[in-house]
């Protein structure tokens, strides 16, 4: 099978853990040997997110005295692209070796008037509390909103409509590699009347850029991993309890979390009611397991007739 695995953004950065490079490091080190039993049978593209590690370059940058203006987020984001690909791509190197592994930076085209360039949701950076995020709303201009039991910067989060550099990473998949592409969602960037590209200020959604590259690439599997076992009903009640299979219209009609598990549900939606076979919403730890059922939130395309 053609897998796309959209690695979280948890998976290499855990809640209320230091963003340290070593810290980092390691979890790529355990996400490469979670996904190693992947590769024996598979053709496998991994995307990743960069929430936590782009809030962090914006910081650094900000705080800069020797650059009269921070780097930009389209900038940041390729940043990001090379740093953690090439955590992920030693690492795979390390668990698998032998196989041909490729980390390449990606563009996303995104539209130039997506509304949500002014209404942002994508959670960057560290985690505040609501005093101090209400302190760097006035101070440096940020957006912020509460994200799980504290508080983080959010930034606009257009709808990803292509990766740029399809043709190859498809190239990458069919030569034998492991690829790694389009991490942090790609970087944004719009199409000028003459055909030119321009980054933007923004940070994709993953799962979203996910589903589209899977898609392209007529991948049969979505694979999302986080870090709970599967989606949940109920979530955060007594009552909450996890969901099994489940078709894409059904999963539509629940609500879930903008800024969390609201675009893996609708990645997955969209992957399977655009052609895809099925999508896993589910824990790293395991990827195998996801693929036979065994475990997580298994999403197909709505029964016909
Ligand atoms: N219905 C739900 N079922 C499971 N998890 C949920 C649900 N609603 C919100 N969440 C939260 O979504 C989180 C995963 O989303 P996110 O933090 O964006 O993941 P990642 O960084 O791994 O991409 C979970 O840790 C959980 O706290
Ligand atoms: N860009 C992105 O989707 O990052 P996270 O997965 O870290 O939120």
């Amino acid at each position: 099978m053609r897998i796309l695995v959209a690695l979280g953004g948890n998976a290499l950065l855990r809640r209320h853990e230091r963003p340290d490079a070593a810290v980092q490091q390691a979890n790529a080190r355990r996400a490469a040997l979670a996904l190693a039993p992947l590769f024996a049978e598979h053709e496998v593209v991994i995307t990743h997110g960069n929430g936590p590690q782009v809030g962090v370059l914006a910081v650094q940058s900000a705080s800069d005295p020797h650059l009269s203006t921070p780097y930009p987020f389209d900038v940041l984001g390729a940043q990001t692209q090379g740093m953690i690909g090439y955590w992920l791509l030693q690492e795979l190197h390390n668990a698998v070796p032998g196989r041909r592994v490729a980390a390449i930076i990606n563009q996303t085209e995104v539209d130039p008037a997506d509304p949500a360039f002014t209404n942002p949701t994508k959670f960057i950076g560290e985690t505040y509390t609501h005093e101090e995020a209400l302190e760097l709303a006035t101070t440096r201009g940020w957006s912020v909103h509460p994200d799980g039991d504290g508080w983080r910067r959010v930034v606009g989060s257009p709808q990803p409509r292509e990766v740029v550099e399809t043709d190859l990473i498809r190239l990458l998949l069919d030569s034998g590699a492991i690829v790694v592409c389009a991490g942090g969602g790609g970087v944004p960037v719009v199409r000028d009347g003459a055909d030119r590209l321009h980054g933007v200020e923004a940070v994709v959604d993953k799962d979203l850029t996910g589903a589209v590259l899977a898609r392209a690439l007529d991948a049969d599997a979505l694979l999302v991993l986080t870090d709970v076992p599967a989606v949940l009903r109920d979530y955060g009640t007594p009552q909450q309890a996890e969901i099994g299979e489940i078709d894409a219209a059904s999963l539509r009609a629940m609500r879930f979390p903008a800024g969390s598990m609201g675009p893996k549900v609708e990645a997955a939606c969209r992957f399977v009611e655009g052609g895809g076979k099925f999508a896993v919403i589910g824990s790293l730890d395991d990827p195998i397991a996801l693929l036979d059922g065994r475990s997580g939130t298994r999403v197909t395309a709505p029964a016909l007739g």
